[in-house]
């Protein structure tokens, strides 16, 4: 869900809601009354109206995640709020947090039903839709993390990282050349998408010259994430669906042909490529060279049909792609707005690396200042501030609450990571808190849980903070990050470097006066 979506939904809200009000009054009354009859103690939450619940009541301006932190402050650590006829229970502290990813995990390891679901899910094969006790789940899931994004596939995709962030670090130098400014949340904003490209098909993506194929692909992906970050009424209210009062299905349906075609194509091409391979590179584990191979080459039941296959795809584009350009570019954002930080990180990499070579991922143990930069820039921007919802078949008693059956569960980092009671300070950017603290991205405790826990936490935990800790690092090594005099970061921020001889001869250099010293 983003803001402009949130913004569109409420500008068009008011003939909307009309329409649904005429067509299924009573029903929503209808679901809830059954509650009510029983008597169960449900969480607090917003008045909600016949038809459209909660939904008037919500300050649809503002970020989800904010609005519901809000709300929280009146309603407490645990909300229900019937938005339309679905109930969404919301959660705003670390011990509710832990109830229902820890002690209820099994209980709330699904995924609510969604229109979305239905069209780019693949017939049902995609792991971030499916239900946790599908075996087709189990064995994803554990493809995922012991080959897909195993340590080892993450090592030896090493080089491939290094390639593709010189390649946009080379992009932003030419724009200066042409310039001298650039707007870094648009130059970071397809590393990630070129990134998980390359780890999935083994081609080179960023730069001037692009397949045609991955080209395409990269823009289909692109059309798929605008359509899939609107709010649905349908969703909401799915008695209605056969209206499609937005026209959303009819995006989806257009969108699902297009990303078929789009995979397909890239398929067959990495069909046609191991067709030629010699019995030497089979011999060389040359299935092992990017994620595609890897997928063709299973064999027996652990093979995947044509469905499976574009499903697995589309989730690694869909959820590593954003996170890593997003979290780049808030690392570096807050850079910008603290100078005495931004020189102590240049200051960790002048002494552990120097300036007559770039920076390695091995370099990394050495550099706990920027790992603290990313670590804070995920508790204060979590790329998905609501974790994915999760969702569960059967009503269920979490913390002495009535949970009804099908409710969408958001848990709510935002809150969790602001919380005055265990955060010094908690709006502060300050990556120093992290020192000496045995918190970790793997949840060691419930207000910090970026990557979410449990059976749904996030396979790529691994990859992203491989990429985002290296990312961070050769970004500012190779850049002097700086705000120009009356530039606002709030409307868009802008980087320029003051020397000309970053890249000699086509080959990234680090220039010693790169460093305002
Ligand atoms: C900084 C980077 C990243 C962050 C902060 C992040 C965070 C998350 C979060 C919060 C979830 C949802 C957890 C839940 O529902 O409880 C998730 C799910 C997921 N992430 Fe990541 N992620 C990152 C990078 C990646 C990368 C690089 C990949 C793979 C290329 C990836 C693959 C996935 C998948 C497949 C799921 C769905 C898992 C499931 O439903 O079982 N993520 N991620």
């Amino acid at each position: 869900m983003d803001r402009g979506v949130l913004d569109q939904l409420q500008l068009s809200s008011s003939w909307i809601w009309f329409v649904i009000t005429i067509v299924v009054t009573g029903m929503t009354v209808a679901a809830m009354g059954t509650i009510t009859k029983r008597r169960l103690k449900l969480p607090p939450g917003p008045p909600a109206w016949p038809v459209v619940g909660c939904l008037p009541f919500l300050a649809l301006g503002q970020p989800p995640e904010v609005m519901f932190a809000n709300l929280g402050e009146k309603y407490g650590e645990l909300m229900l709020l019937w938005m339309g006829s679905r109930p969404y229970v919301v959660v705003s502290s670390a011990r509710m947090a832990m109830e229902f990813l820890k002690t209820h995990d099994q209980e709330f390891a699904n995924r609510p039903v969604s229109v979305v679901r239905d069209y780019i899910s693949f017939k049902g094969n995609s792991i971030i839709s499916m239900p946790a006790s599908n075996p087709l789940y189990q064995r994803l899931r554990r493809m995922f993390v012991m080959e897909l994004l195993s340590p080892k596939k993450i090592a030896a995709s090493k080089g491939l990282r290094k390639d593709q962030m010189l390649k946009m670090l080379q992009g932003i130098r030419e724009e200066l050349d042409a310039s001298h400014r650039v707007d870094f949340r648009m130059a970071v904003s397809s590393l990630g998408l070129n990134l998980s490209m390359c780890m999935i098909f083994g081609r080179h993506c960023g730069g001037k010259v692009v397949p045609k194929e991955i080209e395409t692909l990269a823009l289909t992906f692109i059309k798929a994430v605008k359509v899939v970050a609107k709010i649905n009424i349908s969703d909401l209210l799915p008695s209605i669906r056969w209206l499609d009062l937005q026209g959303i299905e009819v995006e989806l349906r257009d969108v699902e042909v297009q990303l078929r075609k789009s995979i397909t194509d890239l398929i067959e091409l990495k069909r046609l490529e191991m067709s030629r391979w010699s019995p030497e590179e089979i011999e060389n584990d040359a299935n092992e060279r990017d994620i595609m191979s890897k997928i063709l080459s299973l064999e027996g039941e652990d093979r995947l049909n044509d469905d499976q296959q574009m499903a697995v795809v589309f989730a690694l584009l869909i959820a590593g792609s954003d996170s890593i350009s997003r979290g780049l570019g808030k690392a570096i954002e807050e850079l910008l707005k603290q100078p005495l930080l931004h020189k102590r990180a240049l200051d960790e990499l002048d002494e552990v690396v120097g300036r007559d070579r770039l920076v390695e991922e091995s370099d990394m143990p050495n550099l706990p200042l920027i790992q603290n930069i990313v670590k804070e820039t995920l508790r204060i921007h979590p790329p998905a501030p609501l974790l994915i919802p999760h969702g569960n078949f059967e009503p269920c008693e979490v913390a002495g609450y009535h949970i009804p059956a099908k409710s969408s569960v958001l848990i709510n980092l935002y809150a969790l990571s602001r919380d005055p009671s265990f955060w010094e300070r908690p709006l502060e950017f300050s990556p120093d808190r992290f020192i000496g603290s045995n918190l970790t991205v793997q949840g060691s405790d419930f207000h910090y849980i970026p990557f979410g826990y449990g059976k749904r936490g996030c396979p790529g935990l691994n990859l992203g903070m491989t990429t985002l800790n290296y990312g961070l690092a050769l970004c500012l090594q190779c850049i002097n990050w700086r705000l120009p005099a009356g530039a606002k970061l709030s409307e868009t921020y802008v980087a320029w470097k003051d020397s000309p001889d970053m890249f000699l001869d086509g080959e990234l250099r680090v220039d010693p006066r790169l460093f305002n010293k």
